[in-house]
């Protein structure tokens, strides 16, 4: 298997839908989900590039491995439940200092997930009925309420990231660019969040490559060493 070209994590509180977001992505559909425990990755193929993709498990027992899976990231997607305030807090207060072992020029994606449970959830293309026992999870949406985080509390973490990273507005992507509502269940902004970053990190990775010393020998024009009497190498 050869090396993945970039990789991509996804952080963030327990029970946010990390993981729902990723099988969204990558298998198109909504399964039921447990807990993640450490940490696990999907293989993308973005054009001619594999990106890789790590989920990893937002319960404080797996705390410790957060910063070994973000090393060398160049995007990470801070999720967050848009149903739950403390789930964008715990963003700033316990995940972005596991940040610091990602690239230097490392992209942040803010994602409140979990709009189909919002009253706003039916003003984005859900025409789906509310659930009843009978029916699958993917064909209904569950009881709306009031949005508790809102996408500008989002910008606001942004722009803290920013200063936290000492990084210019202008050298980084817009906020509002940056920072994305979705639903892994209906699938709403799943695709858009994914494939904006991707497009992102491409041109970082042909920086790298760009910056990167070539190991490459020439073996067309290596010259075998001659061979002396004593069938030793001058
Ligand atoms: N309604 C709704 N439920 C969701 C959505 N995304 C995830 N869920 C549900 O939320 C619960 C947790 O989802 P996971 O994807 O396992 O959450 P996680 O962030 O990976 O959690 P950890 O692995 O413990 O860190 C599951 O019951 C999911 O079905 C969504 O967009 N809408
Ligand atoms: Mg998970």
């Amino acid at each position: 298997m050869r090396k993945p070209d970039s990789k991509i994590v996804l952080l963030g509180d327990m029970n946010v839908g990390k993981t729902s977001l990723l099988q969204r992505y990558m298998e198109r559909r909504f399964p039921d989900t447990v807990s993640t425990v450490g940490g696990a990755f999907y293989l993308k193929q973005w054009r001619s590039y594999n990106i890789s993709i790590w989920d990893t498990a937002g319960r404080e027992q797996f705390h410790g491995l957060g910063s070994m899976y973000c090393r060398g990231a160049a995007a990470i997607i801070l999720t967050y439940d848009v149903n739950h305030r403390q789930s964008l807090v715990e963003l700033e207060d316990r995940f972005l200092g596991l940040t610091d072992t990602a690239s230097k020029d490392c992209l942040f994606a803010i994602v409140g997930n979990k709009v189909d449970l919002t009253e706003e959830g039916a003003l984005v293309g859900q025409e789906k009925e509310e659930c009843s026992p009978n029916m699958e999870a993917e064909d209904c949406v569950s009881p709306r309420a009031p949005k508790q985080v809102h996408l500008e509390d989002a910008v606001a973490l942004y722009k803290k990231i920013l200063k936290y990273k000492m990084l210019d507005e202008q050298d980084v992507p817009a906020a509002e660019q940056m920072c994305f509502e979705t639903s892994a269940k209906t699938g709403y902004n799943v695709d858009l969040l994914f494939e904006t970053l991707f497009d992102l990190v491409v041109p970082m990775i042909l920086q790298q490559r760009a910056e990167r010393p070539s190991h490459t020998v020439d073996i067309s024009s290596h010259k075998p060493p001659k061979r002396t009497r004593s069938g030793c190498c001058a």
